[in-house]
């Protein structure tokens, strides 16, 4: 088998209102789909979704790396060795030196390719488990003044989200302190509720934080320091347990410093890691030291949901809820039947199958 043809499309995916991610406002995300074929005219689809702020390369930069690969992708062999996660895909792509967002996007059409071409499901091929979960719960996500917490927190909970992800570090300390309380009121223990500063406070302002809602029983805190170096002091003198995630990306593996007993959860981007291997081996070592894995998204399209749907559900990460309820931004989607929780809870066999049949009409061919 080999990979014998490469097409590249566009797309643009309105929000249903402006949001605001990694500290801009964007009314829409960007993005390309990736086509790979085989010689049988089996088709893999992978996405390329740089995200500015997370992302250090553009969109346009992107396509001309895309368009620099495309004659050495083409007439590749296409492995089965690749889907077992091992080196094989690291050692075919490494050389290429490619940026995080394309690096992911070829991984995951070359793997939905093979499935494609095997007729196993990607997380079947991937996994050497028989005895995988098929359902995957989300964290409810969830940000704004007060008042629109509270009613989206409530909406989220009567369908049946148990897990809610609020984003910190916008409003004043005090107020979302109270947004914390307020939550923890009004839910009761049997929520679990998640934070996410994205390394918005300094020392001061972040133990202030973690001090006033120490009694709160938050499950963890993404990122609460700019300088993770002192994260170690945080969770011993607020009690809340932090979870890495910007700090996951960054090259020099900083996380095997902190001690285990205070991370609260790896929150797993493959799309901003840049590789899917990569993802693998940080998903072991938390699973090593008992350290729960979130699998989450960079908000891609249900393309990308849907195949992190299964890496997920082949590494056993059901336990915890995952961060793919982004999805729910969007006006809709570049797949026919669109990526969905229902009841707070993704189907990961029907997700995968649908994510199989892309709406040809918000794609737009580049040129290769
Ligand atoms: O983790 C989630 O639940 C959703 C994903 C998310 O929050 C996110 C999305 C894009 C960029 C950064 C982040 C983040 O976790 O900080
Ligand atoms: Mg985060």
């Amino acid at each position: 088998m080999k990979i014998s043809n490469l097409r590249l499309f566009r797309y643009e995916l309105p929000f249903v209102k402006a949001l605001r991610m990694v500290g801009r406002e964007h009314i829409s995300r960007l993005g390309l789909i990736l086509c790979l074929q085989d010689d049988d005219n089996h088709d893999g689809f992978g996405e390329i979704a740089p995200l500015p702020g997370l992302h250090k390369e553009s969109l346009a930069q992107a396509i001309i790396q895309i368009r620099y690969l495309a004659p050495k992708l083409k007439n590749a062999p296409l492995k089965a060795e690749f889907a077992l996660l091992d080196g094989h895909l690291s050692h075919w792509l490494e050389p290429y030196r490619l940026f995080p967002s394309v690096r992911i996007g070829i991984e995951m059409a070359t793997l939905n390719l093979l499935s494609n071409a095997t007729g196993i499901s990607l997380c079947h091929m991937i996994t050497q488990s028989n005895s995988l979960s098929s359902y995957l719960p989300l964290n409810g996500l969830i940000s704004g003044t007060q008042q629109e917490i509270k009613v989206a927190s409530t909406e989220l909970l009567f369908e049946g989200y148990r897990t809610l992800k609020m984003k910190v570090g916008r409003q004043t300390i005090e107020e979302e302190a109270d947004t914390v309380r307020m939550l923890r009121r009004l839910f009761g223990r049997d929520v679990a509720i998640r934070l996410d500063a994205n390394r918005s406070w300094s020392f001061d302002r972040a133990i202030r934080f973690g001090e006033t809602i120490s009694d709160c029983n938050v499950a963890y805190i993404e990122e609460p320091l700019m300088d993770v170096s002192r994260a170690t002091i945080f969770v011993r003198k607020t009690g809340v347990k932090i979870a890495l995630d910007e700090t996951l990306a960054e090259p020099n593996a900083i996380y095997r410093e902190i001690p285990i007993e205070c991370i609260g959860a790896f929150v797993l981007k493959p799309g901003a890691l840049g590789s899917v291997e990569k993802t693998v081996e940080l998903a072991r070592y938390a699973s090593e030291y008992n350290i729960p894995v979130v699998l989450s998204s960079a908000f891609e399209s249900g393309l990308s949901l849907a195949f992190y749907s299964s890496l997920a559900a082949s590494l056993n990460a059901t336990e915890t809820a995952c961060g793919l309820d982004t999805y729910k931004f969007f006006k809709h989607d570049i797949l026919l039947s669109r990526f969905k929780a229902k009841k707070g809870i993704v189907n990961v066999p029907e997700a995968y199958q649908n994510s199989r049949h892309l709406d040809w009409t918000y794609l737009e061919e580049v040129p290769l």
